[in-house]
């Protein structure tokens, strides 16, 4: 049975999934800039069965329970467009500043190296739509919690948001507080 054939509901946690994430994320020191180690996870998109596995953890947890999923430019973009087409919601790019063509509710916030803004079209999340925010990693939390201040300027409700790699010792999830978090693995 490959992957994607797997039967979503009744099929359990996945036991050792954690442990085959962490094992296949490259840390490179000193990128982008002097004292960060960047957590590179370009190795688990090569990786078809385990990329399988963890969008399969995720649809696991919001199977009906979610309208639209939200990825967050660049990355983000990636496990939430394949997490959206499983769950059968729409997808909807939180892009940074200037690259979204129609009208936009914009955010700024400082992350672990530097600062952004993000944006998203005004119309693309009705009042009362359900919403997944997917990233990557969670490090000081500022582009998650943009995301989570998008989708309520819009009137939609965060599900929750869901990330590949929790830094822990950035503390995002303060910046998070009343919003449900889920981290594959926590380092
Ligand atoms: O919790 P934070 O401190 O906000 O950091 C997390 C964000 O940082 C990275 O994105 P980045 O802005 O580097 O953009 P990219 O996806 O285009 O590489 C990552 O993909 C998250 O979106
Ligand atoms: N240390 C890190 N590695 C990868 N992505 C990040 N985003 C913010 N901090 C990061």
């Amino acid at each position: 049975m490959t992957p994607d054939q797997r039967p979503v509901d009744g099929d359990g946690p996945d036991p050792h999934l954690a442990r085959d994430v962490a094992a296949s994320l490259r840390a490179i020191p000193d990128f982008p800039e002097p004292g960060v180690l960047f957590k590179d996870f370009t190795p688990l998109l090569l990786d078809v069965d385990l990329r399988n596995r963890v969008s399969t953890d995720v649809v696991r947890r919001y199977d009906g329970a979610a309208d639209l999923v939200i990825g967050i430019e660049a990355r983000g973009f990636i496990l939430g467009s394949v997490i959206a087409d499983r769950l059968g919601a729409g997808f909807v790019p939180v892009r940074k500043e200037g690259k979204l063509p129609s009208q936009t509710h914009s955010v700024s916030y400082s992350l672990e190296y530097g600062s952004a803004t993000v944006e998203v079209h005004t119309d693309a999340i009705q009042a009362g739509q359900r919403v997944l925010i997917v990233d990557d990693v969670l490090a000081t939390g500022g582009t998650a919690a943009a995301a989570v201040e998008l989708v309520r300027r819009c009137g939609g409700e965060v599900v929750a948001v869901e990330v590949v790699l929790e830094l822990g010792f950035l503390r995002g999830r303060d910046k998070l507080a009343g919003t449900r978090v889920n981290a594959l693995l926590t380092d």
